[in-house]
């Protein structure tokens, strides 16, 4: 079989050469274009693969002009004629697929921007400005519930569609978002392993966040808790403080302390520590290149540069200072080195390291953007903030979970944050439909297109929130407008892949708003102008860090 398929090669190569070396040059070229399109709609090659197959082909050309041109033509005219019918042939094939694209794929029918029907770099560069949740929420309100985001990719807002894409029984799969790595190598992570690694690590994890494993977890937490308000009363005597950066340095210590064993001691130092930095860089980074993956296989094939590597060294010796304690410390690395129930498969070292990086990645920006909210939506409320004062002040015991998590409106306003700022706000192309496509609600979507909903777009849709832009916590208690649709809450996403590490978030919203609610007055710095909050938010998948400036004082009364 291989013999033959060996054999049919040679004679469709031969003739191709034939058929170049007879017909006129420029035409050829158009028909190679036309030719190489027809392909890739059967076969979509690799990048490197594009790569390695022009460059055959130009040595090839280049060969078969020498040898028709005989000896008239010198080597830099030839050379020039390469160009001039690459030039063509790219054109060419340019032009093919922006027709095929715009007038007869299967996703033609759905409206959206006109560039992002034609090219993936339409969502690349919206997702550069930071405002890819914003602009998708205003193309649902001019289109519809199906926007067309890139040549085949369709942004949902419509709550039927959370199962009928997310959930356990959804015929669709993991969508592009999830290939590549762009740490440079070929590791791969919880989030983007393929079904059925996933399935055990999976396993392996929500060991790790269960009530016993997040009860081991508060006195840690506590810890931090206590030393992000010591030195934010320290850094308040000396005027304002950023409090969006004291919550990062405080989710950073954390997640360094669970997923590490060991602080990155940034509220202890009150400064940045590298790793954040260079964490915060490659979250921009990685969010940018998952809405055109191509990218990202690239990546996979260079060595990674320094900061990358740096991140990984750090995160490696510090694996390997962690490993020898094993389970003497009660962090979420101990339920990692345990082996799975049921395949009895465990985490090698070098997949260790590279899920610690995942958790401190996961669990930090998102924690502490939606903290920073908390905070800017109570003061931008005086009425939302004396409620809570009246809930938490008559209670004089120790803050932990077990009691706040009896606070109803303390629960309110950390699902009304959420709601009105997932710190995960755009769909991208989380799935990919079926062969034989989808029906939701009434609507077809064909088969191998990439799909995704924003829980930015979906949580301030006025059919399932009503005051969807207002910030409502009594809503959560059934006291606020009509309509509302729990179902349509999407901040930890839904199904399989959700957030593995939701209760330890809700369990550090909590924990930290009652703190600082208890210990302080706060109010916006003079200079600082509080309607460009939500505008400062930037989403790169995950919000970016955002800035806060508060005067802040003990409580007084
Ligand atoms: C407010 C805070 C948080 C929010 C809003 C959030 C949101 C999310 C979302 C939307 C996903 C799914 C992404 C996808 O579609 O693939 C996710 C996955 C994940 N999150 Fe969170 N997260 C938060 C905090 C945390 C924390 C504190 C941890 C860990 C300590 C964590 C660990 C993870 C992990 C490991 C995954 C991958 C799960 C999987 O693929 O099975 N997250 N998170």
């Amino acid at each position: 079989m291989a013999e033959e398929l060996y054999a049919s090669a040679l004679v469709a190569g031969h003739q191709a050469l034939t058929f170049l070396k007879e017909s006129p040059t420029y035409p050829s070229a158009v028909a190679a274009a036309l030719g190489t399109h027809a392909i890739t709609q059967l076969y979509e090659p690799q990048p490197h693969e594009v790569l390695i197959l022009s460059l055959l082909a130009n040595a090839g050309l280049y060969k078969l002009l020498e040898s028709s041109s005989g000896s008239h033509d010198s080597s830099a005219s030839l050379l020039s004629l390469v160009f001039k019918i690459n030039l063509l042939y790219t054109v060419t094939l340019f032009l093919s697929i922006a027709i095929y694209r715009r007038f007869f794929h299967r996703a033609r029918h759905f409206p959206g921007p006109y560039w992002a029907s034609l090219t993936k770099f339409w969502a690349f560069f919206t997702l550069y400005s930071g405002n890819y949740h914003r602009t998708t929420r205003a193309l649902h309100q001019k289109y519809g519930d199906f926007v067309r985001v890139g040549p085949r990719e369709i942004d949902v807002c419509n709550v039927h569609a959370i199962q009928a894409l997310y959930s356990t029984s959804t015929k669709c799969t993991k969508g592009p978002f999830y290939e590549g790595s762009v740490m440079g190598s070929h590791e791969r992570f919880l989030q983007n392993e393929t079904p059925s690694e996933h399935l055990w690590k999976r396993r392996i994890w929500e060991a790790g966040f269960n009530t016993k494993a997040l009860r081991g977890y508060e006195p840690r937490v506590m810890h931090f808790v206590d030393e992000l308000i010591r030195e934010v009363t320290e850094r308040s005597k000396e005027g304002v403080v950023d409090l969006g950066l004291y919550l990062s340095f405080f989710t950073f210590d954390i997640m360094g302390d669970l997923g590490f064993g060991k602080s990155f001691e940034m509220l202890k130092h009150g400064k940045e520590h590298d790793y954040m930095t260079i964490v915060q860089g490659f979250a921009v980074f990685g969010g940018m290149i998952s809405t055109i993956p191509w990218i990202a296989t690239i990546f996979a094939f260079i060595p990674r540069n320094k900061a990358a590597e740096g991140l990984f060294t750090f995160a490696k010796e510090r694996v390997r200072e962690r490993l020898p304690l094993g389970q003497t410390v009660k962090d979420v690395f101990s339920y990692l080195l345990v082996e799975d129930r049921v395949t009895k498969k465990k985490y090698s070292e070098p997949d260790l390291v590279v899920e610690s990086l995942m958790l401190s990645i996961g669990g930090s920006d998102t924690t502490s953007s939606s903290l920073a909210t908390i905070i800017y939506m109570l003061i931008a409320n005086p009425e939302k903030m004396a409620k809570l004062k009246a809930e938490i002040d008559p209670y004089h015991g120790p803050l932990n979970h077990q009691t706040l998590s009896q606070f109803a409106y303390l629960n309110a306003i950390v699902r009304e944050a959420l709601r009105i700022l997932p710190p995960i706000g755009s769909g991208l192309m989380h799935r990919t439909t079926p062969p034989e496509g989808i029906t939701i609600d009434g609507t077809y979507i064909p088969g191998n297109m990439n799909v995704g909903i924003g829980a930015y777009e979906l949580q301030r849709d006025a059919r399932y929130y009503g005051k969807p832009d207002e910030f409502i916590p009594e809503r959560w208690l059934g006291e606020g407008p009509e309509p509302f649709d729990r179902n349509a809450f999407m901040t930890f996403s839904h199904g399989p892949y959700s957030c593995v590490g939701k209760h330890l978030a809700y369990m550090e919203l909590c924990d930290v708003t009652a703190a600082l609610v208890r210990a302080f007055d706060m109010k916006f710095a003079p200079s600082y102008d509080p309607s460009t909050y939500a505008s400062s938010i930037k989403d790169s998948v995950i919000s970016s860090r955002v800035k806060l400036p508060l005067l802040i004082s003990p409580r007084k009364g």
